[in-house]
């Protein structure tokens, strides 16, 4: 696992937003994994600026999402459609049939979740960008859920309503359940790039790289894989022994 601290917010944003756009440069139809959450807009922005003023082309490029509430129509500002629509769709230039994310309002939810982990063997992601939640969940997959889950059903926990809560009216409002790619599904990625920005995440970063593997934190599913990059600010990396480097 390679480990970079970032000096703040911003160069975390920059670290990521470079080595997506190498893989892009690399490789123009290259599969990404995309997140959600407040953590990615920097990277987001970043990268829709280097596109901007790049001859790279975007249109061989497919994205695949992690996760979606149940429940919240596309057209819904907090879903997490209209999430990428905003930071990634429509500033990269994407079309529809380059973007995928699960259908939170599939008449038969198990089906769903059937055809999303079924198109994500037939594609195949190259990279996939997470984000990370307080409580060390990845997707959605909340502590306790096995390592080998493949794309579910799942109920959030309250913790993970209330921090997500800032984007709704009120926490009631925070749908109780979503459709996440499971952490199996997740470590089919041929590399990860993990960012976590700020004093919250500091213990889930510390599970991440200090402890043993353990459904409690499910973060620690990745010390299964073997080309993970950790990406995190000074305040996320504050309880970790590595000053950069391999752990
Ligand atoms: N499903 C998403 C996760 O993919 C994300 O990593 C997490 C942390 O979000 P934030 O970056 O806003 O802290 O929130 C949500 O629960």
């Amino acid at each position: 696992m390679k480990i970079n601290i970032a000096s703040d917010y911003h160069d975390m944003s920059r670290q990521a937003a470079e080595r997506f756009y190498e893989k892009l440069q690399a490789d123009p139809s290259v599969h990404f994994g995309l997140a959600t959450g407040g953590t990615p807009i920097g990277m987001y922005r970043h990268l829709s600026e280097l596109l901007a003023s790049s001859p790279l082309k975007t249109d061989a490029l497919k994205t695949f999402n992690l996760d979606e509430y149940i429940g919240l129509p596309p057209s819904d500002p907090n879903s997490f459609y209209s999430f990428m629509k905003e930071q990634v769709y429509k500033p990269w230039n994407l079309q529809a049939d380059q973007c995928f994310i699960p259908d939170g309002n599939a008449a038969d939810l198990e089906k769903e979740c059937e055809r999303y982990e079924a198109m994500i063997d037939q594609y195949g992601i190259d990279v996939q960008l997470l984000g990370v939640g307080k409580n060390g969940h990845i997707g959605f997959n909340e502590p306790g859920t096995r390592f080998d889950a493949l794309t579910q059903v799942v109920e959030l926990k309250p913790s993970t309503r209330k921090a997500n809560a800032r984007f709704f009216p009120s926490t009631d409002d925070v749908p109780t359940h979503a459709v996440t790619m499971g952490i199996g599904s997740i470590l089919k990625a041929k590399e990860i790039v993990l960012i976590a920005s700020g004093e919250a995440k500091a213990e889930a970063v510390y599970a991440l790289v200090h402890r043993e593997q353990t459904e409690d934190w499910p973060i620690t599913a990745l010390k299964q894989h073997r080309n993970v990059t950790v990406i995190v600010d000074e305040a996320a990396g504050r309880l970790i022994d590595t000053k950069g480097g391999d752990a």
